[in-house]
């Protein structure tokens, strides 16, 4: 594949037309002509330019709208532990029905994700945001109208179907439809939509938390409005320039392409996008299902292995367990409102948003490998730092000093435990105690109020309305003076996973395979993260309770680590390359593809933006600069 780029390049520069770029003479670019090394080089570079000239604002538009489905995918996946607070009271849920409708959700965007791949390769990526956004919308209709735990059911299952397919198509569109200067960007602006749809989550389960009935009604179903708006705005937007033209659309793509490179020259773009799907299709070997192919044509495998790492090194740094375990943090570090423990969580889901925006101002500044590499390193540290604060509080855990029996229940386990920490730790049991300054006195390990765990089954924190003053009821918890570190740690930890490791999976993902391999590549690493997702927040609890908090979180950085020497290894630098030029990167043995980051430090400086041919012969070389030509195909 690369030497037939180079050819292409060779033979347009033979008879093309030429631009003249100077460059320092430190920049380590061959100045004896046009070398292959370098004239990809200043190619980008030189593309950059003029493709900075004009963005035209329809891409906005069109990146904004397509990335409602990242705020659908955060506001669905967010808003359901509020809900569920409500739903759990009114509908009398058991434990057992609460873990189904919150995994309901992610297991079906897992199934949908991995299909989706398909349906986005016949209908096209419009149809499937168009469907996507019309199943969120039939979702969230039946989940504000559900009379029963069933129906709701139904309804989280259909909204994790949509989300599957959103989550899979909706980067590729963007990134399809993006000039390459800002591709990174305006991708990553869906995952800042993500965790914006999260924040809006968090807001309205505070908002809606103090309509006792009913409330869960307002919070499930306000994801019609977002869904019902990407319908509307996606019934008038174009389908991916790219797809069209892999379907023999030639005509369509070309009017696509106008529109969206504004006032813009387009043959070139549309030339190199033609070419490049005839000789994927040639190199990939034609026949056979898609995945088959990829896993047999080394690029696209090497491209696909790196796609799913990346996307299940971000489940395994514990993302969703930091931010579902957000507000039992703020418990421990002494917020002991429960309304007020809701509205911090909001922090946080602002903190994670805040610091994605971060991310979106960083990518096409850093790059996407440096972004990560530094994201999955400063997560790691604050990942430690998260598990330090968790084993102080261990050590220093309160003993039980009262050990009161239940007629009723006198074999509860509960009553055995000797301190605070196993008392945690068991789901069953909270821990009730009084608090006298900062020390704690007259506690007792108790069995949990199972409609409640607000309270206790019996005795002193059986009512949580009218409990002693000084009275505290801690449920998955202890009361502990070194919650300062574990609060520092969370804040830690957000600041760095949001920029990188949140947004960067997505990003890099929407671009690393050639056109034929998008759309089942693409489902394959959203799958991955959907069923890494799911197992990660289905296990957090039990993990606790084999390995004690500290011992998870000690896990979740060692896994980060892990994932720092996949990204360092594996993942190449995709900035400001055009998507048809990425395969190349794939094609030397996986673990050396971050030897093209190299590259990065070159420094361009352009001079004018064309000149022909003659006029070489003109201009006198400054001793201390070099000259290099650069081909346009
Ligand atoms: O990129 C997103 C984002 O970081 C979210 O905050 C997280 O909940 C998702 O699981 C992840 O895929």
């Amino acid at each position: 594949m690369s030497n037939l780029m180079g050819e292409r390049r060779k033979k347009v520069s033979d008879d093309g037309e030429r631009s003249l770029i100077k460059a320092p003479s430190n920049a380590s670019i061959n100045s004896q002509g046009p070398s292959a090394a370098s004239t990809g080089d200043l190619e980008r570079a030189a593309r950059k330019q003029f493709q900075q000239e004009d963005t035209p604002a329809f891409v906005y538009v069109l990146a904004i709208f397509s990335a409602l489905g990242g705020f659908l995918f955060g506001y669905d996946t967010g808003v359901v532990s509020g809900a569920m607070l409500l739903l759990k009271k009114e509908m009398n849920l058991s434990a057992l029905w609460q873990e189904v409708l919150v995994s309901s959700t992610v297991g079906a965007a897992a199934v949908s994700a991995l299909t989706g791949g398909s349906l986005n390769g016949i209908f096209g990526r419009r149809v499937c945001i168009l469907l996507a956004s019309f199943i969120f919308s039939v979702g969230g209709v039946v989940l504000s109208a559900a009379p029963n735990k069933e129906v709701l059911l139904v309804g989280r299952v259909i909204v994790g179907l949509g989300l599957g397919i959103a989550s899979m198509t909706v980067p590729v569109y963007i990134a399809e439809s993006s000039p390459p200067h800002l591709r990174g960007q305006l991708v990553t602006i869906n995952t800042l939509f993500i965790t914006g749809g999260q924040f809006i989550a968090s807001v309205i389960d505070g908002a809606f938390s103090y309509m006792r009935h009913d409330g869960w009604r307002y919070m499930l179903g306000l994801s019609v409005v977002p869904a019902v708006l990407q319908f509307l705005g996606f019934l008038f937007l174009p389908e991916s320039p790219r797809w069209l033209i892999q379907r023999g659309l030639t005509q369509k793509a070309r009017r696509v392409l106008s529109q969206i490179r504004g006032n813009q020259n387009i043959d070139e773009e549309y030339d190199s996008i033609k070419s490049s799907i005839e000789e994927e299709e040639k190199d990939s070997g034609g026949g056979g299902p898609v995945i088959w192919r990829m896993l047999t044509y080394p690029p696209a495998r090497r491209a696909l292995v790196v796609g799913c790492g990346l996307q299940m090194f971000q489940q395994l740094s514990g993302i969703n367990t930091v931010m579902y375990y957000s507000a039992t943090i703020l418990q421990m570090s002494g917020v002991r409102d429960d309304k007020l423990a809701i509205w911090l969580a909001a922090v946080t889901a602002f903190t994670n948003f805040l610091f994605t925006l971060v991310g979106v101002w960083l990518v096409e500044r850093v790059g996407r490998r440096r972004l990560t590499m530094g994201s999955i390193i400063g997560t790691g540290l604050s990942l430690t730092l998260l598990a330090t604060g968790f084993l102080l509080s261990a050590q220093h855990t309160p003993p039980v000093t009262l050990h009161p029996t239940d007629p009723a229940a006198p074999n509860s386990t509960c009553l055995a435990y000797g301190s605070c920490e196993q008392c945690m730790l068991d789901p069953d049991c909270g821990f009730c105690y009084r608090e006298n300054g900062t020390s704690v006195t007259a506690s007792s390990c108790l069995p949990v109020n199972l409609a409640s765990t607000g309270e206790a089954a019996w005795g002193r924190c059986s009512n949580s309305s009218h409990m002693a003053e000084g009275t505290f009821w801690a449920y998955n918890y202890c009361p502990t003076s070194y919650s300062w570190i574990v609060l520092l740690g969370l804040i830690l930890y957000l600041a760095s996973f949001a920029p990188g490791m949140g947004p960067m999976p997505w990003t890099v993902n929407s671009e690393i395979y050639p056109l034929w391999a998008r759309s089942t590549g693409n489902a394959c690493s959203a799958g991955v993260n959907w069923i890494f997702n799911v197992l990660v927040s289905l296990t957090f609890l039990h993990v606790a309770q084999y390995l004690t908090y500290y011992g998870a979180f000690f896990m979740y950085s060692g896994l980060a680590a892990l994932g720092f020497l996949f990204i360092y290894g594996c993942l190449p630098e995709t900035k400001g390359r055009r998507l048809e030029e990425i395969e190349s990167l794939f094609e030397s043995r996986l673990c050396t593809c971050g030897a093209s980051d190299s590259d990065e430090g070159r420094q361009i400086e352009y001079i004018r933006p064309r000149i022909e041919l003659g006029q070489l012969h003109n201009r006198v070389l400054e001793p201390d600069h070099s000259i290099a030509y650069i081909s346009f195909q």
